[in-house]
């Protein structure tokens, strides 16, 4: 329990039975039960809170969500990229392949920065050439501002506006990286604008993805149009780049796991065929590869929710406005929920027949229901695709191959490499 400066808050971390009822008896309410059952009890608090807002602006973001999830909630809506994604895929290998050899990093940051563009912006930002455009670089210096303040741009929010004259370096801060971000998005999306235009003043017809579904339709504000592409570029970058990151540590370190995950691909896809977003449902272990690494390594640790109305769930009362903190950590690696649960074990995912549905929702990385991440779909695709073509390619050397103890830590090292340098580079590891 906490005084912030909105007024009295509870934190109940659902994971921590003992904070529950601590929480409980300091509010005079003396819990029913001993403890919260399980997670799963969750799933039932889960469903009696029909719609969860966390900011105050609910209304207009869900009216925002519904103009965007037609474009990019579904895996049938997200297959028309696949072309774009695999085109930035192509560099990625090549430039692994170039890298490899001068120690240099950061590419799956590169590779995600680009994908995620290509889809949301349509055009490539230049991230993997050799010399990377200067706005492109000054994105990505606003936003390692952005994650470097982090913590002082937090307090920005916190500081009541009267006092930000007293104490002015959060707030400029903040404003500064902001700023940049914005910037950015700006100049992208009104060079599509313009592009639409003389399109159509030459009297041709206007197709595209999602931007220009955006421009075209007029859903949306153009401010709205800025600030959601700023907001799912941010919110699509480093999510997926540390996924894929981590995938691939994961396959390094179990080679045996690599080398079904290869030859399914082979048996499904056959030898060198550019995979698309139709065959990700042909190939259940590459996608239990990444829920297992979401599971192990949740790139957000937590989220949370406030109740809109008292709530009794399990037994105890969970009164209205109370901040509820779920601690993805503590689910993913609870015994309860999953058996040997500090394992990589990416079979557990798999499903028996059509009629099995192997859901747990000790794990839920991206979050559930009506707020759940917008980009699911999207990250799931450029993951899958670029971790099939990264095997494939390798097809007569697994790309994290074992070569004796020296080769096998060359590429383990390699990749905590990737990973170390990302997170000095980014700083809010
Ligand atoms: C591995 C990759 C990713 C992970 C693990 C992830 C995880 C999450 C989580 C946990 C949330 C909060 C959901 C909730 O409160 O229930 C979220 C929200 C969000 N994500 Fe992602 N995300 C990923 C990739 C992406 C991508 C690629 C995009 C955009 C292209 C994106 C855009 C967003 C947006 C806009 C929200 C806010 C949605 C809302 O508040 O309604 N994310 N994400």
């Amino acid at each position: 329990i906490f005084k912030s400066h909105f007024g009295p808050q509870f934190v109940v971390s659902i994971a921590d039975r003992d904070m529950v009822a601590q929480v409980l008896r300091a509010e005079g309410r003396a819990p029913q039960r001993a403890n919260m059952e399980s997670w799963r009890e969750y799933r039932d608090l889960r469903g009696r809170l029909p719609i969860f807002i966390r900011n105050r602006k609910g209304e207009k973001w869900l009216k925002m969500r519904s103009v965007l999830r037609q474009k990019i909630l579904k895996p049938r809506d997200v297959a028309v990229y696949s072309e774009g994604v695999n085109d930035v895929i192509t560099d990625l290998i090549k430039r692994i392949h170039t890298l490899r050899s001068q120690e240099d990093d950061g590419k799956f940051f590169d590779f995600m920065c680009a994908g995620v563009a290509t889809i949301l912006y349509e055009c490539r930002l230049g991230c993997l050439e050799n010399n990377v455009p200067q706005q492109t670089v000054e994105y990505i210096e606003a936003l390692e501002l952005m994650f470097s303040m982090f913590k002082t741009t937090m307090y920005a929010g916190a500081i009541p506006k009267w006092l930000r004259p007293l104490i002015p370096k959060p707030w400029r801060e903040f404003c500064r990286s902001w700023d940049g971000l914005f910037k950015f998005s700006q100049i992208h999306v009104d060079n599509k604008l313009k592009a639409i235009q003389s399109q159509l003043d030459r009297g041709e017809e206007v197709n595209g993805g999602l931007l220009t579904h955006l421009l075209v339709s007029k859903e949306l504000t153009l401010e709205e149009i800025y600030a959601n592409m700023t907001e799912m570029l941010l919110a699509g970058v480093d999510t997926t780049s540390f996924t894929l990151s981590w995938a691939t540590y994961m396959l390094a370190k179990h080679p045996k796991v690599q080398q079904c995950v290869y030859e399914e691909i082979v048996n499904k896809l056959g030898k060198d065929q550019v995979p698309v977003a139709h065959d990700v449902p042909k190939l259940p272990l590459i996608r239990a590869v990444l829920k297992e690494t979401l599971r192990l390594y949740p790139v957000l640790p937590g989220n949370g929710r406030v109740t809109q109305k008292d709530l009794i769930v399990g037994g105890y009362l969970i009164p209205k406005g109370t901040q509820l903190a779920l601690c993805h950590y503590a689910t993913s690696y609870s015994e309860e929920n999953f058996s040997m649960a500090n394992e990589f074990r990416p079979e557990r995912w798999l499903r028996k027949d059509n009629f099995d549905r192997v859901e747990n929702f000790g794990s839920i990385p991206f979050g559930y229901g009506i707020r759940s991440c917008i980009g699911k779909r999207i990250a799931e695709l450029e993951i899958h695709l670029a971790l099939i073509q990264k095997l494939e390619q390798n097809s007569t050397e697994p790309i994290y191959k074992h070569r004796g103890t020296s080769g096998s830590i060359f590429h383990v090292s390699y990749i905590v490499l990737i990973i170390n340098k990302i997170c000095s580079r980014w700083k809010y590891l």
